[in-house]
């Protein structure tokens, strides 16, 4: 009998104004990712070596019982390498956003390369024959988190397939491995409202966590099956441990995040070339005062427009990334709650082009009066009003 699982990824946004590489907020937008393993009874062990290699540490937090189902296990199963056997890599099939553009090979795919960057750390590969069919209601370049998403669910993947059960902790410290800043990564895995900050690893630790090029985490792998071999594994650049810490604000469900989507994408790897290395005082001191500020008012009964409206704003990353935003200066200085009731705050989702408005009322006229901004730069944009997903990734059997 096969066994089926699903893995749960919601989309997120990041910044959420001032809070640039540290807050992120999950969406009610979903990465789910269908695995269908064969008959387990079948699979070979992939490695002798595996039981070697240390899995998890401990974890912080409770894990809710759904991210972690029973693995398939193959550790009663014979030691293969899969090139001796009737080996065939994971296929995949998507649907959704970007279904025709995404990469199928499990080689370039992004979900597969972070799990086989997991289980190749951990001196294994795919299991034979297994298939995915991921739908995808995240799109992709808009500052929405699907990257973030696609490489959490990637360590889920690695994670099942190799019947690791990493701690919530380890899970985080692959995905940063990969993703080298904590918001999106982080809100995808835990859920919910959270700020979030990386431990400085220094060189004489062992590792330089900022300096291993990402390259060497995810190379590119071979499009064959011959790579298991003496040296599987040895030389992956495995994470630091627990480089990750978070913390989980509350969030009052009354507030809802209406998110303009523009047609074009930005990349994110774009939008972070466009920012200075150097910042002056007075633009870094601005947002430490409104971050402060924001994370209570946010998270404060009964709540203060006016507040929150001047605690989102930001300098340092937002002004740079205007001129890759037609519209954007407008966007941000032309909506306010007095001329928008109901409307709490404006910012750049993530890394843009998508607009975040947080608001309680009102939703679809705020989304109008920022869509009439992109319509007169000639941008098409959707809207969509979203909730706070706070139940972070999650793996269940079907
Ligand atoms: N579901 C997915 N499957 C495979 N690859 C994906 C998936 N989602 C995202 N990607 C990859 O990530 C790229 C988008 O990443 P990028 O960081 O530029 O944008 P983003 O994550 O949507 O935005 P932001 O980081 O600002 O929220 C896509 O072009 C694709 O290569
Ligand atoms: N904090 C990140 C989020 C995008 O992934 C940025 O703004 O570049």
């Amino acid at each position: 009998m096969s066994k089926i699982y699903k893995i749960h990824v919601p989309a997120s946004t990041a910044n959420i104004g001032p809070g640039f590489d540290v807050c992120g907020i999950s969406l009610s937008l979903e990465l789910l990712v269908t695995v269908t393993i064969p008959d387990t009874s079948l699979i070979p062990t992939l490695s002798s070596t595996s039981s070697s290699i240390p899995s998890s540490t401990s974890s912080p937090l409770t894990i809710p019982a759904s991210t972690n189902p029973s693995s398939p296990d193959y550790s009663s199963s014979p030691s293969t390498n899969p090139s001796s056997t009737n080996y065939s890599p994971p296929t995949l099939t998507y649907t959704g956003l970007s279904s025709t553009t995404v990469p199928l090979s499990p080689y370039k795919n992004l979900i597969t390369r972070v799990s086989l960057y997991v289980l190749h750390s951990h001196h294994l590969t795919f299991p034979p024959n297994i298939k995915l069919n991921i739908h995808n209601s995240i799109p992709f370049g808009r500052g929405l988190g699907s990257s973030g998403a696609a490489v959490i669910a990637g360590v889920l993947l690695g994670d099942l397939l190799g019947n690791l059960n990493l701690s919530i902790q380890r899970k985080l410290d692959y995905a940063l491995m990969v993703e080298r800043h904590p918001d999106n990564v982080t809100a995808a895995l835990i859920g919910g409202f959270i700020g979030s900050y990386l431990k400085e690893i220094k060189s004489d630790d062992g590792m330089d966590f900022k300096e291993i090029p990402l390259a060497e985490v995810l190379p590119e792998y071979p499009e064959n099956v011959e790579i298991l071999g003496e040296d599987w594994g040895k030389n992956v650049p495995l994470p630091p441990k627990n480089i990750g810490n978070w913390v989980k604000w509350n969030w009052l469900k009354e507030i809802k995040m209406v998110v303009v989507i523009p047609e074009f994408q930005v990349a994110t790897a774009k939008a972070r070339g466009v920012l200075p290395d150097k910042y002056d005082r007075k633009d870094v001191i601005f947002n430490l005062q409104r971050l402060a500020v924001l994370i209570t008012a946010l998270t404060t009964s009964p709540l203060n427009p006016e507040l929150i409206y001047e605690a989102m704003k930001d300098k340092l990353h937002q002004p740079y990334r205007m001129a890759l935003i037609p519209g954007l200066t407008e966007i941000l200085t032309s909506l306010s709650p007095t001329t928008h009731p109901g409307l709490l705050g404006i910012c750049l989702s993530g890394a843009g082009p998508t607009i975040l408005a947080l608001a309680t009322h009102n939703f679809d006229l705020i989304a109008e009066s920022i869509k009439e901004v992109f319509k007169k730069e000639g941008v098409k944009a959707d809207h969509e009003v979203l909730s706070v997903d706070t139940r972070g990734s999650w793996v269940e059997e079907v």
